[in-house]
């Protein structure tokens, strides 16, 4: 892992603000339907943990677990699954939570895993929507933050596994390669 400094972007209380609204969003939205929300893991673990815990209507949570980056802040663009649903979703309205859409790739092939299994509806909530690196088109339909770019980590977000515990969302900032010397 190089050199790097940690720069904070989206601060505790602006995150608590934000899931609060979406929540409030998605239980209007939902009234009355079989929700299913879907965490990709390990990223959303504390996103969806939250989102639910503010919203007033009745759902079934499951995970999911696939994974593309490793220790990179490059997608490989392959992706593992090493954990699949165990409820069914076939006829029932679900919402996937994710801590990023980045490239869209991850989504991409999950949309298609999920489809085949006859869901009424799908849609995606995403705490930050990062668009500039996006490889495929991937509407995102609750949004929590936008950014255009940046490797970001804390709530759920990782590098290299690390960070996942910060409570605001923090820039990976790396420190300028010294000529001929690496700087950590
Ligand atoms: O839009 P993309 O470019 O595909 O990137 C988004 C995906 O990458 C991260 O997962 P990662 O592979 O790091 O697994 P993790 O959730 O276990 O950290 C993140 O949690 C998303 O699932
Ligand atoms: O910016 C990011 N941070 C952490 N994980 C990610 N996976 C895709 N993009 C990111
Ligand atoms: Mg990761």
């Amino acid at each position: 892992m190089n050199a790097h400094r940690l720069v904070l972007k989206i601060s505790k209380d602006e995150i608590q603000n934000r899931v609060r609204a979406l929540a409030a969003q998605i239980a209007s939205d939902y009234q009355g339907k079989d929700l299913v929300m879907v965490g990709v893991l390990k990223g959303a673990f504390i996103f969806l943990a939250d989102l639910i815990r503010s919203l007033d209507m009745p759902v079934e949570v499951d995970f999911i677990r696939i994974a593309s980056y490793g220790t990179s802040t490059e997608s490989s663009g392959g992706i593992t699954l090493s954990k699949d649903l165990e409820c069914s979703i076939d006829g029932r309205d679900v919402l996937v939570v994710e801590d990023i859409v980045d490239t869209g790739l991850t989504m991409r092939w999950l949309m298609g895993h999920l489809q085949r299994r006859n869901p009424r509806t799908v849609k995606i909530c995403a705490l930050i929507d990062k668009y500039e690196r996006r490889a495929v088109e991937m509407p995102v339909h609750y949004a929590g933050f936008r950014i255009p770019s940046g490797f970001v980590v804390g709530y759920g977000l990782d590098f290299a596994e690390k960070y996942r515990g910060l409570q605001g969302i923090y820039e990976v900032a790396f420190d300028a390669m010294v000529e001929g010397s690496h700087a950590g």
